[in-house]
């Protein structure tokens, strides 16, 4: 589906990237991670056709840079950082559709499923939103269509967890058809998503590995916590994740998306001191939880 041959992109004599060679099929969910200034973005923005670069890219055989219109029409983007963009709400997403040959209905359906409703927002300017809400409303134009290829940088860093748990279920959703590349600077914020990880330094390739897929997206947990004492860190932390205290301050309920379990402990993991149970269970994501 995804195709780069020996891809490399100077800026200013700077070897940006260097020989990247990358073959992604139908139906792969790639986490392209390293750290900052690894090159992620410039072999996203060269997927995007929006640089010219040595070698070759290709989607499904197009070129990206000479087929741009054809080749964005079947490729969702969310950026890592909103564009600084004053069009108001209802345009922005009229124009969009139209470019996606979508529907404005289709994506603010979506929106409404992420918790955001469009209809009192429409006519403000898309840089007034908070950031949150542009990131919901960015998601949505990029679900909201039949995208063949998602690319996503960091896209549910912005996102509550229960937005964030909407997410993973309408990527579940798209898992068949669809190829993905999530990029991310960390792996637990994306492994969970993936069935194949790769690795960038300084411009180049160093790790290309499966993994293994026994989560589904789209499962919750149901957590009960045990505190040895009541704290007003852990309680404020809690909170953030939705959690409801069932008893002065100690017992914790709440669920956690399957995807954001790793996230969740390393967040738990800062009061481990103050744990004296935690229980996780993987419960059906239909039945309404208390
Ligand atoms: N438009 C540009 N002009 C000059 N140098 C650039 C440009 N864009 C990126 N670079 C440089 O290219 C290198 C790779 O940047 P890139 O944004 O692709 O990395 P990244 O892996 O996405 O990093 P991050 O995780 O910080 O977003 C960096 O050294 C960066 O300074």
């Amino acid at each position: 589906m995804i195709r780069f041959e020996n891809v490399g992109k100077d800026f200013r004599k700077v070897r940006v990237l260097d020989g990247v060679e990358l073959d992604i099929a139908l139906g792969e969910r790639i986490a392209l991670i390293g750290s900052n200034g690894a090159g992620k973005t410039t072999l996203i923005r060269c997927l995007l056709g929006e640089y010219t670069h040595q070698g070759t890219v290709t989607i499904d055989g197009q070129q990206p840079r000479a087929e741009r219109t054809q080749v964005l029409g079947r490729v969702g983007f969310v950026p890592q950082l909103p564009p600084p963009l004053k069009m108001p709400v209802g345009q922005l997403v009229s124009f969009a559709a139209a470019v996606c040959r979508s529907d404005s209905k289709r994506i603010f359906a979506v929106a409404r499923r992420l918790g955001l409703d469009v209809a009192p927002i429409l006519t403000r300017p898309f840089n007034r939103l908070s950031g949150g809400m542009k990131q919901k409303l960015l998601i949505a134009i990029a679900l909201g269509r039949d995208a063949q290829v998602l690319v996503m940088d960091e896209p549910a860093a912005n996102l509550d967890p229960e937005a964030r748990h909407i997410f993973f279920s309408l990527l579940a959703e798209r898992l068949e058809n669809t190829t993905m590349i999530i990029s991310s600077h960390r792996l637990d914020e994306v492994a969970p998503l993936v069935n194949r990880v790769v690795e960038m330094d300084t411009g180049r390739i160093v790790l290309d590995d499966r993994v293994a897929e026994d989560s589904k997206l789209s499962a919750l947990f149901q957590v009960h916590l045990t505190l040895a004492r009541a704290d007003a860190a852990i309680a404020k932390t809690l909170g953030a994740w939705q959690f409801a205290d069932r008893g002065a301050g100690v017992e914790w309920h709440g669920t956690v998306s399957g995807p954001d379990r790793l996230r969740f402990m390393g967040t738990v993991s800062r009061y481990v001191g103050l744990l004296s149970r935690i229980e996780m269970k993987e419960v059906d994501a239909a039945v309404v939880l208390q």
